[in-house]
């Protein structure tokens, strides 16, 4: 059988997901498409889904009879509707991150997937499918010994004026703030933002870069540098300080040079190219779950208490380095 996918959202991330699942995955096509910028699903259906139908309503594309699961790639604050909708349809659904741009949203969710009765969501958090991150957490659970500290980075080489300084939690440390959880297998008790000197490549509404820290149930204290005009790369960083040791995530494979008198490696500049293995492992998961009408891998208690945390660090960006605490409930049966 194949499994036919509507795409919501057809920009970069959405037109990617197409090409994937249409060109280099197997078991699933993408049959309908819908944007609310028109020309967006055109062009993926040009480039990569000649055959889907383009839905001029996301909500008419989520009922579609010949539409067996959902991709929601449109921008964050949309998401929690198109979610919602595809459980209301009992169609499984993968959502890129963030699930929600509110706690309160994300929680709507979980309990609508609770009433469900089944799991129906995946959150597009690749980053548990990338081989280093993989490899990262078998040294935690082997080399380091007990976790005591954390230091990561997350550095984009330029984001847009629409980019303001909360997205930088909801749209960027989001990820860290998924993995290192994962990582860990621990849970945060409060955050901390601390803001260095301006650069000067960030534009007025931005405050570039920041310093998120997070401490945890366990009491790893966690510091992450998200740095948003780095300008030289797509650079992702992450240090786990053990008992015993240290462990490092790898440098993603590129060819050393020896040359003019320098020991070269080149600096990737797109995310897309950065988690490529992990974007097909993480779609080929939900499209092996959604044949079986349900979901696998992050679930939407991950993306919830994602959500959970992003808040509180928002608000701390505003409490001048003090800690903002991070309360969670307890974890529904269905998420065990
Ligand atoms: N996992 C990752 O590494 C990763 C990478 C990139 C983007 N993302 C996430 O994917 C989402 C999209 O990001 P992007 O970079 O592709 O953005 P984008 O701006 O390139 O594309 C988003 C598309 O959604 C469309 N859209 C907006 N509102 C809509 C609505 N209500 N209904 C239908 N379509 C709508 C826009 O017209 C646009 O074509 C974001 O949530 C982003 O955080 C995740
Ligand atoms: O949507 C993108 C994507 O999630 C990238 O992985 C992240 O590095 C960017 O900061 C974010 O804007």
């Amino acid at each position: 059988m194949i499994l036919k996918i509507g795409v919501i959202g057809t920009g970069a991330i959405g037109q990617d997901h197409t090409r994937r699942i249409n060109r280099v995955l197997a078991g699933a096509r993408v049959t309908a498409l819908n944007d609310v910028n028109r020309a967006n699903a055109e062009t993926c259906q040009r480039d990569h889904a000649p055959e889907a139908r383009i839905f001029d309503d996301a909500h008419a594309l989520i009922k579609d009879a010949d539409v067996d699961a959902i991709l929601v790639c449109s921008w964050g604050q949309t998401h929690e509707d198109y979610v919602l909708a595809a459980i209301a349809a009992g169609k499984p659904c993968f959502c890129e991150k963030p699930l929600a741009t509110t706690a309160e949203g994300a929680k709507r969710i979980v309990e609508a997937e609770q009433a469900a009765g089944r799991r129906l969501v995946q959150v597009g958090f690749m980053r548990r499918y990338d081989p280093g991150y993989v490899a990262l957490k078998k040294a935690v659970a082997g080399v380091t010994g007990a976790p005591l500290m954390v230091h990561a980075a997350h550095r984009n080489p330029r984001v847009g004026e629409n980019y303001l300084t909360p997205m930088a939690i909801h749209d960027t440390l989001i990820h860290e703030i998924d993995v290192l959880r994962w990582l860990l297998d621990d849970d945060y008790v409060s955050a901390r933002v601390f803001f260095p000197r301006k650069s000067p490549r960030a534009h007025e509404n931005l405050r570039d870069p920041q310093v998120v820290v997070l401490e945890t149930a366990g009491g790893v204290v966690i510091d992450v540098e998200v740095f948003v005009n780095c300008h030289y790369g797509y650079d992702i960083q992450c240090e786990i300080v053990g008992e015993d040791g240290i462990a490092r995530l790898p440098e993603p494979m590129g060819i050393q040079t020896r040359s003019g008198a320098v020991l070269g490696q080149p600096i990737l500049m797109d995310w897309k190219d950065r988690f490529i293995d992990s974007y097909d492992y993480e779609l080929a998961d939900f499209l092996k779950a959604a044949a079986q009408g349900t979901a696998a891998g992050p679930t939407a208690w991950d993306g919830y208490v994602a959500a959970v945390t992003a808040d509180a660090c928002v608000a701390a960006q505003d409490a001048a380095g003090e800690a903002v605490a991070i309360d969670l409930p307890a974890r529904p049966a269905l998420y065990a």
